[in-house]
């Protein structure tokens, strides 16, 4: 049944707040279950699973799928897909949930909202995720995948590039949601890097990141004044230009300051 159809028959009143533009074409989401090379022995949690139009594609190959869902409205129209023995519906909050009940390199598939981009991808950074298909707004996915000197480049690109290999595996028009968004999407993968920072310290660096990019179009050097002392600023000064904005500075350069400052190992 088409997702309109579906929303009509069990009285679906969408909720622009909770960024519910929902897949409308199945062709999408098995498209994306393709690229993504879903396999039957696969853990995956989606994020926000809608009316299920992803959610079903996934369960067709076998994998196990946890579906988490805010909106309990839409607990009747996911229930048609009870019938599934490797679906597990949470009708929760993600960015509350727990996800230590996750096996680990459990795989992250997902239509997201788009309102909470940024947590959500906070979110399953600190996990222990193995790779990640997210759809995102067009914009989002250029930003994240910019590269240093560009302007778009904003702490959170940072952030991910440190951590993920990332690429643009998809772009998905907006005629293909109901209702139909303003922009485009894109679906991006994320793969966590062999060295990747441990949470303890992905917070640090995280917070780190955010206040090199506090003013963005200050120079680095301005940025750090604001929270590092002067013996901190020298020790950078030997290694990197600080004259430079922060949006020109490569995700290996700031790692490389990060590690200075604080001492830390990877
Ligand atoms: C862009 S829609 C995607 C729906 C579906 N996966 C699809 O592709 O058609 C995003 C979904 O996330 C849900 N959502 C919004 N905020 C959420 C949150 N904090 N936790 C869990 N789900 C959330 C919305 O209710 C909506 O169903």
């Amino acid at each position: 049944m088409k997702t309109s159809e579906l929303l009509k028959l069990y009285g679906i009143k969408l909720n622009k707040n909770l960024g519910q533009n929902f897949l409308s074409n199945i062709s999408v989401a098995e498209k994306i279950v393709n690229i993504a090379n879903v396999k039957d022995d696969d853990v995956i949690l989606e994020i926000g699973a809608g009316a299920g139009t992803l959610t079903e594609a996934l369960l067709k190959t076998g994998a196990f799928v946890y579906a988490v869902e805010i909106d309990l409205q839409l607990k009747d129209v996911l229930y048609r897909l009870k019938h599934y023995k490797n679906l597990h519906l949470i009708f929760d909050d993600i960015l509350k949930l727990d996800l230590s009940f996750l096996p680990e390199n459990f795989r992250c598939i997902s239509n997201i909202p788009y309102s909470i981009t940024g947590h959500v991808i906070k979110k399953i950074l600190f996990s222990n995720f193995f790779d990640a298909y997210l759809m995102v707004q067009k914009e989002v996915g250029e930003r994240l995948l910019s590269k240093p000197g560009d302007s778009n480049r904003g702490f959170l690109t940072v952030v991910v590039q440190s951590i993920c290999e990332i690429k643009k595996v998809l772009n998905v028009s907006k005629s293909n949601f109901v209702p139909n968004p303003e922009i485009d999407s894109s679906v991006i993968f994320f793969k966590k890097k062999k060295e990747s920072l441990k949470n303890e310290n992905l917070e640090l660096y995280w917070q780190f990141v955010s206040n090199c990019f506090r003013q963005k179009r200050k120079t680095l050097r301005n940025n750090l004044k604001t929270f590092l002392n002067k013996e901190q600023i020298e020790l950078l000064e030997k290694e990197i230009d600080l004259t430079k904005r922060p949006e020109d500075i490569s995700e290996r350069d700031f790692l490389k300051m990060w590690k200075i400052v604080y001492k830390k190992p990877l």
